[in-house]
């Protein structure tokens, strides 16, 4: 049951450090992030690049995303997908596994501690791998009780839209509370290579990037100048 965190263990354990891109058609801070390109073919060149797991925002009000797309992504493309989305009901669970995705966060600011200890062993009971999101010390306390492979840590504060300007200080300030023996991924704000070091510095094993290759002249090259040997 790791099917995002086992190539991002290998990836990590080959000494270099794993990025997941993030695919978001736009967001309410920068507007279009597409250009005109195919998400698709975008998700395939990635994959090409060397990206060991592709995270599809499915929100579509301020993301621009669908299930749809998560679908043609999957289908399309080698690697496992990751459904990010603000995932509430086993249903959305549901939709996640017939879409072909391997795993899905759970954003624990917006569940319940109960509804989030459901939702995580109904994902795993549908074969998908949860990745919990938390965003402060009190949201690392509040999971510290359910056994986590993979646990992110969000540079930004998800309920502000994107609007906030996020950080890598949040990953530096709270991965050494992470108590589980998780894969930490620090998420959301990650600009260049000195960010992904700091936030493997820091404690994290995994970095996660949207706007930054997705605002590149060259995306692939800017994923490869992000993948930086670790240490
Ligand atoms: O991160 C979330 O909790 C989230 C949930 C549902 C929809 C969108 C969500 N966040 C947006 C993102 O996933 C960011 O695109 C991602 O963290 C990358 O951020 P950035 O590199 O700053 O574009």
């Amino acid at each position: 049951m790791t099917k995002c965190t086992t190539p991002l263990w290998q990836k990590y354990n080959s000494g270099i450090i794993p990025v997941i891109p993030d695919i978001k058609c736009k967001s309410p801070g920068e507007g279009d992030l597409l250009a005109g390109r195919n998400p698709v073919a975008y998700a395939k060149s990635l994959a090409e690049a060397g990206a060991p797991v592709i995270s599809v925002v499915t929100e579509s009000e301020h993301y621009g995303g669908s299930v749809e797309l998560l679908r043609q992504i999957a289908e399309a493309v080698p690697v496992p997908i990751l459904r990010k989305d603000f995932i509430k009901t086993r249903e959305q669970l549901k939709e996640t596994a017939q879409s072909g995705a391997s795993g899905v966060l759970l954003i624990s600011s917006i569940l319940e501690k109960d509804q989030l200890r459901k939702l995580i062993d109904g994902a795993i009971s549908l074969g998908l791998e949860p990745l919990v999101e938390t965003h402060n010390e009190e949201e690392i306390n509040d999971v510290k009780e359910f056994q986590l492979s993979f646990l992110g840590i969000n540079n930004r504060n998800i309920l502000e839209w994107e609007m906030d300007n996020g950080t890598v200080n949040t990953t530096e300030k709270l991965a050494q509370s992470v108590s589980q023996n998780a894969l930490v991924l620090s998420e959301s704000s990650i600009m260049s290579r000195e960010d992904v070091v700091r936030a493997i510095a820091a404690g994290a094993h995994a970095v996660l990037v949207g706007t930054a290759i997705l605002k590149a002249k060259d995306p692939v090259a800017m994923y490869k100048a992000l993948s930086v040997p670790r240490g």
